[in-house]
């Protein structure tokens, strides 16, 4: 290129950066919420200049220092971050429908998936899809086969692990995650899918995961994050071309069998609908068409992983800390004694409403092992005003999910494990339990709240009880020795155990 171009071209992106300065960034005259002054250009981004990995230590620093809402710019837009219970029930529950918005930079290939969508009649139509016609209640119960079927799988394999090894030490964190991914990619493509194709794309699906998660800032700037960390993104797109190779096959599959089931030759093979067969009916009411073969892998990527990554790292907290508390470990195996009695070699899912302290023991992992610490950014679909400070339509805004489970006015000693907390008169108002969705108050929101929370909440609840109470039943947790159970967090796209568990398992039948 010519080096008279070149210059022209660096001077034209200099002043466009500019110039958004100039009209983007806020002026104080703004009231916009406290924060560190920005740079020209560069806003704040100068604060993560070691790493974004430390998001939210840097965070928890600022709010301390400048109060529970704050700005940040990151380039010339401004992200506010709240950090307060009842700001963030004001903000998403009382005023749901203006806090419910996705920031356009957030979608990064302007994909039809629900949880980059903006806050309107697509987003409406796929959640409703996803929440009528796989979360309802009733079709959970559908899939209950299946559940027992990965669980049998799974147990069978930490046996002949702990069978195998000389002190019966396992590594679990692998375990979990497959396990978890299977029960989805059943949901997703039929039960019918082959253990090796599951096997296939729960790999891909798991290093896209990795590959986004490398990419640390990326749930705070995708676009800026997709330049600074070009490698990855190149590995993305050839792991994404690996997903199309592997999913649209099934896609079409599933289209050819409902086709066929239409013309009622094979009743059989669709007894069990999948997440696949209900986006095949879904129509886009803007544009009034089906959903295309490439809208439907992206809804699929988006189901699998939603669903995969974060449950498995929290049954791993979940059962890391059964390991290192083992008092808490023999009165959850003495509850459920106590309701399925000796007899039984698996706690069935009916039975697990009985088990007041299983459910305890969960909801306090939620709490204290949260793991997303942000929500997904939204943005406001007006300017509106948040505690005396403008919240602007063209900024982001985000909520510090790990503060508000850990807040010390909430929550008596917050770092402890405590499970018998939810089980106290004052969290379960009116015998009801604990309220999950914060609709009347927030205490927690490890699912978010308001009308972007988290819809497969339910789902992720019976996962969590169904295989906690099942791994406890079948065997006694120990730990490895003299080494104690290492609790020290890895912050990637969900926060993970940094040293996964290893414990020693020995069946209890
Ligand atoms: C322990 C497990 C899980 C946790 C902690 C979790 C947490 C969250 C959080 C914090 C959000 C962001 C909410 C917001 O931006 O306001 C979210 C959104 C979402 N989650 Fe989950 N989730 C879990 C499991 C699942 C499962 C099992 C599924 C599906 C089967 C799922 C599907 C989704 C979807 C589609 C969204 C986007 C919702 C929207 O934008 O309307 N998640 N989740």
């Amino acid at each position: 290129m010519a080096v008279w171009l070149f210059i022209s071209i660096s001077i034209a992106v200099i002043l466009k950066l500019i110039f958004n300065y100039l009209t983007q960034t806020r002026k104080p005259s703004q009231n916009l919420p406290p924060g560190p002054h920005p740079l020209p250009i560069l806003g704040n981004l100068f604060l993560f200049r070691k790493s974004f990995n430390d998001l939210h230590g840097i965070l928890e620093s600022l709010h301390a220092k400048f109060g529970p809402i704050i700005t940040l710019y990151f380039g010339s837009r401004p992200a506010i971050f709240v950090a307060n219970r009842y700001l963030a029930h004001q903000a998403l529950v009382q005023n749901g429908a203006v806090f419910a918005h996705r920031p356009p930079a957030f979608d990064i290939e302007e994909r039809v998936v629900i949880t980059t969508a903006s806050y309107g009649s697509t987003w409406r139509v796929l959640r409703r899809n996803l929440t009528a016609e796989m979360l309802h209640s009733s079709r959970l119960k559908s899939y209950s086969h299946a559940r027992k079927i990965v669980l049998g799988r799974l147990l069978m394999l930490l046996k002949l692990q702990s069978d195998q090894s000389a002190d019966h030490s396992v590594q679990v964190m692998d375990q979990f995650r497959n396990s978890m991914f299977s029960l989805l990619a059943f949901m997703c493509f039929g039960d019918e899918l082959e253990d090796q194709k599951i096997k296939e794309i729960g790999d891909v699906e798991r290093d896209m995961m990795r590959t986004f998660g490398e990419m640390s800032m990326v749930s705070i700037l995708p676009k800026v994050a997709m330049i600074m960390f070009y490698k990855q993104g190149k590995k993305l797109l050839r792991l994404q071309d690996e997903a199309r190779r592997l999913i649209i096959p099934l896609i079409l599959d599933r289209k050819k069998v409902k086709q066929e089931h239409k013309h009622n030759t094979n009743k059989q093979r669709l007894s069990m609908s999948s997440y696949v067969d209900t986006l095949l009916d879904v129509k886009l009411p803007e544009e009034n068409r089906s959903l295309n073969v490439e809208e439907i892998l992206g809804l699929c990527s988006e189901f699998l992983n939603g669903g995969t990554d974060n449950t498995s790292a929290l049954l791993l907290w979940i059962m890391a800390n059964l390991v290192k508390y083992p008092r808490i470990q023999e009165k959850l195996f003495a509850e459920m004694k106590r309701v399925i009695g000796n007899q039984e070699k698996m706690v069935k899912e009916d039975d697990l409403h009985k088990m007041p302290y299983l459910k305890a023991v969960i909801l306090e992992g939620l709490r204290r092992h949260p793991p997303l610490r942000f929500l997904i950014p939204h943005a406001v679909t007006e300017d509106v005003v948040l505690n005396g400070y403008l919240i602007p339509r063209d900024g982001s805004v985000n909520f510090m999910i790990g503060d508000m489970g850990m807040d010390p006015k909430v929550w008596e000693d917050p770092m402890s494990f405590t499970p018998e907390r939810f089980l106290s008169r004052d969290l379960n108002k009116d015998g009801e339990g604990f309220d999950i969705t914060g609709s009347k108050e927030i205490k927690m929101m490890p699912f978010g709240a308001g009308r972007r929370i988290c819809p497969g909440y339910a789902l992720a609840i019976l996962h969590l009880e169904y295989f906690v109470a099942n791994l406890v039943w079948s065997f006694e947790w120990k730990p490895r020795g003299e080494y104690d159970v290492n609790m020290e967090e890895q912050h990637e796209f969900s926060v993970r155990m940094k040293h996964p568990l290893q414990a020693l398992l020995y069946p209890r039948f």
